[in-house]
């Protein structure tokens, strides 16, 4: 589903060169919900911005879906964004003006044809996400949790083959950030959604089925997780200790 091959970042020139990205590869198969942890500048941003086809490869490549992002024009890039992707961010960008109803549809009635199927959708994805109670209020008048719910649901509306997740969980209390990884662990499953999901926090990570860490722009390891979601948090604070070179200690992943 997603190919990331041999990719290279580099910004600046000459004397002030950096190696965002450096021969990064891996896979992520269909139907995954794969995190991607890493210290400070590992280069996690600079790769779901090249994901995201917001910024392109000093070398290297990435094909989502068999498309190769680099043989695209910039007009067929946007298209592929609204049409493939879709985009969780942590701070929702939800439009104050419009209700839950009309921001969820927003990718839909954008640029038309608007979908004969869009109350079908907007039915299907209010109740997935818990919303149908929701759609008449205006942002201002939901919980930062709420608001996130009606981000993801914006985000699948348009059946998108990826959908990248920054920190979704980065501006939520615990309760809220576990309700809407709940969420996202029931779009993976019960839409068949494929997600990649950026993020610092081992807690949120072992709602995941993966995990790739990168180091310095390259591949480090990865974690898979096979039984309970509390090894699978373990596993990831160890691994996080590793990659910083520093020492383990567990906690309890449901009290972090
Ligand atoms: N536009 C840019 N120009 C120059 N250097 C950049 C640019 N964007 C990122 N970098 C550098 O590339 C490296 C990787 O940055 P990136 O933002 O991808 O890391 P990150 O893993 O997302 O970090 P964080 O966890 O702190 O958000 C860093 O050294 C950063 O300073």
């Amino acid at each position: 589903m997603v190919k990331v091959d041999h990719l290279t970042k580099i910004y600046g020139h000459r004397f002030n060169r950096v190696t965002a990205l450096n021969d990064l590869s891996f896979g992520v198969d269909a139907g995954e919900f794969v995190g991607i942890m890493g210290p400070s500048g590992a280069g996690k941003s600079t790769l779901l911005n090249i994901l995201a086809t917001m910024d392109t490869p000093t070398a290297g490549g990435v094909w989502i879906d068999k498309t190769d992002l680099s043989s695209m024009s910039k007009a067929q890039s946007a298209d592929f964004r609204r049409e493939q992707l879709g985009f969780i961010f942590q701070d929702f960008d939800l439009l104050d003006d419009l209700p839950v109803s009309a921001n969820i549809t927003l990718p839909l009635t954008f640029v038309p044809p608007v979908p004969s199927d869009l109350d079908d959708r907007l039915q299907k994805v209010g109740d997935l996400l818990g919303l149908l109670p929701l759609m008449a209020r205006y942002p201002a008048q939901l919980s930062l949790g709420q608001r996130q719910r009606v981000a993801a649901a914006r985000a699948i509306i348009t059946h998108p083959r990826l959908v990248l997740a920054d920190e979704p969980t980065g501006s939520l209390d615990s309760l809220a950030a576990t309700e809407l990884l709940r969420y996202l662990a029931k779009i993976n499953l019960e839409a068949d959604t494929t997600i990649l999901m950026v993020t610092h926090d081992a807690f949120t990570a072992s709602f995941c089925n993966r995990i790739i860490f990168i180091r310095d722009g390259a591949y480090f390891a990865e974690v898979t997780r096979h039984g309970s979601r509390q090894d699978f948090f373990n596993s990831i604070i160890d691994m996080q200790a590793s990659i910083s070179g520093g020492r383990r200690h567990h906690v309890d992943a449901d009290q972090n």
